[in-house]
């Protein structure tokens, strides 16, 4: 056990090693959802632009007003209309996102004022700036507002847009090929035979993939022979900026996986203290990272959660965000402490965590009874009432 590297050493190493492997391309904002950005965006207008009302009602200098004093409503500004300026000791009607005419300082709303005749009384008194949004109240000219790296979301699309941003330069997708390996395994669509099982990492790696926001440009099968396995490795490494694979890195004769790695590139690290997931295998072939997950399929979505994904973000050159812990309480006790970082597939319920009664590397129905992961430390007991780290699978 003590040749396992601790997980948080081994997360640390991946990230490390890794760098950007893509270039850039400039997209319509319209078309950038999801991409990550490759620079930093600075505001090239205040937003607003300008001092406009945050409602329907009417503009006054503040320091015309007194308690009782009528009115007389001297201009009529719309949204969209360019207002004059206020004449001393009058008011203008004024509507939601309309432009404060030079003078004015301050808004009443509509529910506020008793219109007698031509003229306008105000009651309750108003506060100076009241219901103004400020030119910049939202950006400011000069402030960066989005950062390299960041992958770009609706809300930030529609940022840009109130910009007046119309273009906006961006990495090019992350070009991943998924390597599966064993002999057992068969696509689904066709019916098995005995010893065979169906492909379900292919599938699922794609998905988690795309679910990154990454493109898998390349998905093949291998069997378990040295020669199929170097095979497909020097198709991917062609066609690929990332390679990910499953299966075939434990120390069975029919693992081939580390082995052609060892005779096509270089090993940066094998077998890491956590369960499941104890064999990963990290590499590099031809200066291409490769990321070998074990095939047990709850192994290899805790190796993509946690590993895969974030070699691929830096690589995608995005932000290498961890995912974000919540301290939960287990709902159990576990009085066997083992040598690895545990990731126990959980259920919330009335604010504790529970384990799913299948734990089973090679299950994966129980990983979509769960809602996250309790992330039990190598050598931890658990005691029920005692918080843990929770990372729901929202996070990842
Ligand atoms: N003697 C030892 N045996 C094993 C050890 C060990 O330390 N000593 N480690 C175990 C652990 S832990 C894991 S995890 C597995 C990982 O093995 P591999 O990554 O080499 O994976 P395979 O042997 O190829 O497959 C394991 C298991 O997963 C199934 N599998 C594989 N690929 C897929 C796929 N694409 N879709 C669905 N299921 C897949 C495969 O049929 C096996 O049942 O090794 C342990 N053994
Ligand atoms: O690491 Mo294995 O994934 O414990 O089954």
């Amino acid at each position: 056990m003590s040749s396992l590297l601790a997980f948080e050493e081994a997360l640390t190493a991946i990230e490390q090693a890794a760098s950007v492997r893509v270039k850039t391309e400039t997209l319509p904002l319209t078309k950038s959802l999801g991409r990550i950005l490759a620079n930093n965006i600075v505001a090239p207008i205040n937003v607003p632009p300008q001092a406009n009302s945050a409602m329907d009602g009417y503009a006054i200098a503040y320091q015309d007003w007194q308690d009782g004093k009528a009115f007389t409503v001297s201009q009529r500004i719309a949204a969209g209309q360019a207002p004059t300026p206020l004449q001393t000791g009058t008011c203008a009607r004024i509507f939601t996102g309309a432009i404060l005419p030079a003078g004015a300082d301050t808004i009443i709303m509509q529910e506020n004022a008793q219109i007698e005749a031509e003229q306008v009384c105000f009651h309750p008194s108003p506060q100076q700036s009241d219901n103004v949004r400020p030119s910049g109240q939202d950006m400011k000219q000069g402030q960066t507002i989005a950062f390299a790296g960041q992958k770009l979301s609706a809300m930030q699309i529609g940022l840009l847009a109130s910009l007046g941003i119309t273009q906006i330069t961006v990495f090019t997708p992350l070009k991943v090929g998924i390597l599966t390996t064993g002999d057992e395994l068969i696509p689904a669509g066709s019916s098995l035979k005995s010893g065979q099982i169906y492909n379900s990492n292919g599938p699922m790696l794609a998905a988690l993939v795309s679910e990154a926001g990454h493109k898998v440009t390349c998905s093949l099968h291998a069997a378990d022979t040295p020669e199929a396995t170097e095979q497909a490795l020097q198709q991917l490494i062609k066609e690929c900026d990332v390679i990910l694979s499953s299966g075939g890195v434990s120390v069975g004769e029919e693992d081939h996986v580390k082995g052609v790695l060892e005779k096509l590139g270089t090993l940066h690290l094998w077998k890491i203290a956590i369960k499941p997931g104890k064999p990963l295998v990290h590499a590099s072939l031809e200066g291409i990272p490769f990321l070998g997950l074990p095939g047990n399929p709850s192994s290899t979505l805790v190796t993509f959660h946690w590993f895969a994904r974030l070699l691929l973000s830096v690589c995608a050159g995005a932000q290498a965000t961890r995912p974000e812990a919540y301290k939960i309480k287990a709902g159990f006790n576990r009085h066997r402490a083992i040598q690895r970082d545990e990731f126990l597939r959980v259920t919330i319920r009335q604010g504790k965590a529970h384990p799913h009664a299948q734990q089973s590397s090679g299950a994966l129905l129980a990983a979509c009874e769960s809602q996250g992961y309790l992330h039990i430390r190598a050598q931890e007991l658990v005691k029920e009432d005692q918080e843990y780290d929770f990372y729901p699978f929202h996070s990842f």
